[in-house]
């Protein structure tokens, strides 16, 4: 556990203690970890699972926001978005530094919030099925992630329903950085009423700057994800969301031979 935490200061700094951020300080009581220095987190994050979706996990305070400037402040200086027609970057293989370090920090903190000290059962998941955050299979293998996207989005600029290119493996990762979107996800093979709507409503995730949402087996090849901002399709809690530049990087690894 030790090394996660310092992985994780290295990568992307100590959490913002002095951030005046209220509402994380708030969102973080309640913990059974009374000592803030116990983590870098101040907390051992917590997920939330979308009940609807077997294989979606939100992770909402995996980067502190001292932690988000620093990744933005990396990506940037890619220079991958210096060109305003330029929104998106690929990458495979050879991810650059910062990238390898997420990946890093994703499996350590996945291995970290799964484990029960009770047990001294190091295993991801008590349950490693489709209950679980992270299978151990995906989370184990070599490397965990081997290509990148990283997308620069303008306020009203999204993404089309999808299901990610079958090219890809299982097991998929994705952080949000600066404004907070509502992502849907629908049912690939959602039946369509005589009328031509969709029968099953799309499901709603809530993506806050510095959140990981983890996206395995259904969730990943049985729902199709998407993000509309155009005016009126961003609301949460019944407010309309305000729209801000987003950035987000997926990172994905590409199956054998590919
Ligand atoms: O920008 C996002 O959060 C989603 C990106 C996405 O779905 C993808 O890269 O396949
Ligand atoms: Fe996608």
């Amino acid at each position: 556990m030790d090394d996660y935490k310092t992985l994780i200061r290295q990568a992307f700094g100590d959490s913002s203690e002095d951030s005046g951020d209220d509402d994380r300080h708030r969102q973080l009581e309640g913990s059974h970890i009374t000592d803030e220095s116990e983590s870098v987190f101040g907390e051992i994050p917590k997920w939330e699972r979308i009940s609807e979706i077997k294989g979606l996990s939100l992770c909402r305070d995996f980067l502190t926001p001292d932690q988000q400037s620093t990744l933005l402040a990396s990506i940037l200086q890619e220079g991958w978005f210096t060109d305003a027609s330029h929104n998106q970057a690929m990458r495979f293989g050879d991810l650059p530094a910062w990238a390898n370090e997420l990946s890093t920090c994703i499996r350590e903190l996945i291995q970290y919030s799964t484990y029960d000290p009770e047990s001294m059962d190091t295993s991801n998941c008590e349950m490693d099925g489709e209950d679980c955050t992270f299978p151990s299979k995906l989370l184990n293998r070599e490397p965990l992630f081997n290509q990148l996207i990283a997308n620069s989005y303008q306020p009203g600029e999204g993404i089309c329903a999808h299901v990610d290119l079958m090219r890809f493996e299982d097991g998929i990762a994705l952080i949000s950085l600066e404004s907070s979107c509502v992502m849907h996800f629908s049912r690939f093979e959602n039946e369509v009423a005589a009328n031509g709507k969709q029968l099953e409503p799309k499901i709603p995730v809530y993506l806050t700057p510095g959140s990981l949402l983890l996206i395995w087996g259904e969730a990943r090849y049985r729902w199709q994800h998407e993000i509309n901002r155009k005016p009126g399709f961003q609301k949460w809690d019944g407010q309309e969301i305000m729209q801000k530049r987003r950035t987000s990087i997926t990172l994905r690894k590409l199956c054998h031979g590919k």
